[in-house]
């Protein structure tokens, strides 16, 4: 008899005293008992963008980021186009151009729940296909690239 998945708490109902589970990270409620299988996790990796108005405007390749949001839109942009047009992988091309300290892992940011990243970063890889390329995704770090690899 195992127990809940992590985030998920059991609850009574006040009007029907039944029992149902409460998921402390996506605030979602259900009827059924939560089973492991239940949570799903994505991996992804990633290439950021970082501009004048991120939270942290700074990082491994540049201390201070002056960059306006536009111009770092219009640098993911290219960056997108290289990417699927075959010519360099994201891996290869976050490894020197991501702003995010995971450039050193070309990107990889492992495997994660529901709830662990910024909202916009979570809908956008949660949205992928396994092996799919985001748009460009804008969360309070910056610009990102999104590729789903697991
Ligand atoms: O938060 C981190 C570290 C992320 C990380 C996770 C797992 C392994 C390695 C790195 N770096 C931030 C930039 C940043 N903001 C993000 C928002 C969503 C996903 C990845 C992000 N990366 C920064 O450097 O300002």
């Amino acid at each position: 008899m195992s127990g809940l998945p992590p985030g998920w708490i059991e609850k009574t109902s006040n009007s029907t005293g039944k029992k149902y589970y409460y998921n402390t990270q996506t605030q979602q409620s259900q009827w059924e008992k939560p089973t492991d299988d239940d949570v799903k996790s994505v991996r992804a990796s990633h290439l950021l963008v970082k501009h004048n108005e991120s939270r942290r405007p700074a990082s491994w390749r540049q201390d201070k980021i002056t960059r306006s949001k536009d111009e770092a839109y219009e640098i993911i942009a290219g960056y997108r186009k290289r990417i699927t047009s075959g010519e360099i992988s994201l891996e290869d091309l976050a490894q020197t151009e991501s702003d995010c300290s995971s450039a050193k892992k070309g990107g990889d940011l492992g495997f994660f729940y529901p709830g662990q990243m910024q909202k916009p970063f979570e809908d956008a890889t949660f949205a992928l296909e396994v092996g799919e390329l985001s748009e460009a995704i804008s969360t309070d770090s910056g610009i990102h690239l999104i590729l789903r690899t697991g």
